[in-house]
């Protein structure tokens, strides 16, 4: 979706939303939940890791990134969980990948207050950022046939 706004010539300027990447990084049936550690309105709320794609980036270059930088490892990147989710009056939209640890890397968490592997039966027992229900959601059925 565009997002339209008047310019100072009075002709309509177009603008891609701003897009957030989340890994939803599956182990043995469980997905990596991180809890996050500001703003103080979402403090504590659960998300994927992940953040802002930079101008230039490729959205799987931009997870290996965030991964790296926030939990210290190494993925790949897999496919699409769930739909794109519009967010912030749709200024922002918020695409989920699945992803595996590499080399047996071990998350730490660098920038979020706690982490934890979730079951699809325990996918519920957190509190998700409000736009991750529907990936949460469409992430539940894969947790179940994961290997
Ligand atoms: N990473 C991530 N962000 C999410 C999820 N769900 C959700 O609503 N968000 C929102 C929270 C934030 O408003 C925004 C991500 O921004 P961020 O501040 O974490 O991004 P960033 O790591 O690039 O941060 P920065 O460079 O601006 O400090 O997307 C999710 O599952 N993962």
């Amino acid at each position: 979706m565009r997002t339209e706004r008047v310019g100072g010539s009075g002709q309509a300027e177009r603008r891609e939303p701003k897009v957030i990447v989340g890994a939803a990084i599956i182990r043995d049936g469980r997905v990596l939940a991180c809890a996050r550690s500001g703003p103080p309105e979402v403090a504590g709320m659960y998300e994927f890791p992940g953040g802002k794609v930079e101008a230039g980036e490729s959205e799987t270059a931009a997870l290996a990134r965030e991964c790296a930088e926030e939990l210290a490892v190494r993925v790949e990147i897999g496919d699409r969980v769930g739909r794109d989710v519009r967010m912030a009056h749709g200024r922002s939209v918020l695409k989920v990948y699945a992803a595996r640890l590499l080399h047996d890397d071990q998350p730490k968490a660098l920038e979020h207050q706690a982490m934890r592997w979730l079951s699809a039966a325990e996918l519920d027992t957190v509190t998700w950022l409000p736009a991750d229900a529907p990936i949460v959601a469409a992430l539940r059925p894969l947790l179940l046939t994961a290997p």
